[in-house]
């Protein structure tokens, strides 16, 4: 797992919109090779979709042969309702950049059988060939789409119950009454997140951060669903720095100290190496030029540390 801290909630939000940009453009779909990108809603994703409606207005970036995967939807809602996560990628994305409406997915939460339709879901993931980049927030329980603590962790698209945390944290959404908030959502599952090629996660805020410290310094354990990403081969968080507070001075010294490596290996570039088929970067000793008012200025680092994750370009173990 990598972490990508920046100064602010929009300085993340850039950060990973570039980050999609380049994925994509560097894939270079086509009809027959699309991009299967999964989505998330809440209030952190609004500013990288921002970001990205400006990037397709400027050209930088086209939808076209890009295939969307929404990570959930509340359970009867109807679709039009204004807080449906249906119309919340439609008002915050779909509706202004050039994606092709047959090639958005999203639950229907509505549906007369809620099992056939997430089983159906996951069968079309499969028929694409599976998710090349899967985006995703948190919640303040550390949930990974609806993936609520005690989730099981081998868990696939299915029926969940809301936990009480995030109804609370979601009647912001419905007027702040409790009562109006879904008890129900279709969701994707943990297994269906971990099967993607490559998950990114943004987290922003104090409410963040007991659920990004339990998740980067605790073990993989299922009442932090977040946490399983240890175990991907291809992640990456990008946080704010409200969202490093219970975070270890020397974790975030260390996540700091691979980016510094990452960004000076790509100057001098050298050839890159395949390492199970992802792009590595070379390795390069660490002389650090820590800035002054780095957390880390207070940290010897060695001149030279191992680097054998930190210098993965795509995402890290
Ligand atoms: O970004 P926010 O508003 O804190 O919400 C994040 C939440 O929204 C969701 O994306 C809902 O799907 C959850 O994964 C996460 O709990």
């Amino acid at each position: 797992m990598r972490l990508i801290i920046r100064e602010d909630a929009d300085t993340a939000a850039e950060y990973i919109a570039e980050y999609i940009i380049e994925r994509i453009n560097t894939f270079a779909p086509t009809t027959e090779r699309p991009f299967i990108l999964g989505l998330p809603t809440g209030s952190s994703p609004v500013p990288i979709y921002r970001s990205l409606v400006t990037a397709y207005q400027m050209g930088r970036i086209s939808f076209r042969h890009v295939i969307t995967f929404n990570m959930d939807e509340y359970v009867g809602l109807p679709r039009d309702h204004p807080e449906s996560y249906y119309t919340f990628m439609h008002t915050n994305l779909f509706n202004h950049v050039d994606i092709d409406p047959d090639n958005i997915n999203i639950l229907n939460g509505n549906a007369p059988d809620l099992q056939e339709e997430c089983t159906m879901y996951e069968a079309k993931i499969q028929k694409y060939g599976g998710i090349h980049l899967f985006l995703g927030g948190v919640g303040s329980d550390g949930h990974i789409a609806f993936n609520e603590p005690g989730s099981s962790l081998s868990s696939r698209t299915r029926l969940k119950s809301l936990a009480y945390e995030t109804m609370l944290a979601n009647a912001r959404f419905f007027n702040g009454d409790m009562g109006l908030v879904p008890r129900m959502a279709l969701t994707v599952g943990v297994q269906t997140i971990m099967n993607a090629k490559e998950v990114v996660i943004i987290a922003t805020g104090a409410s963040k951060a007991l659920a990004i410290q339990s998740a980067i310094e605790g073990g993989v354990n299922h009442m932090c669903t977040l946490s399983c990403l240890q175990l991907h081969p291809c992640s990456l968080v990008v946080v704010d720095q409200d969202a490093t507070m219970e975070l270890k001075v020397k974790t975030v010294a260390y996540f700091r100290g691979v980016e510094r490596t990452i960004q000076k290996s790509a100057k001098t570039r050298r050839p890159l190496v395949q390492t199970n088929g992802i792009h590595a970067e070379p390795v390069e000793a660490e002389t650090d030029e820590l800035s002054p008012d780095s957390m880390s200025s207070r940290i010897q680092i060695p001149q030279s540390f191992p680097v054998r994750s930190a210098t993965i370009s795509y995402g890290s173990t």
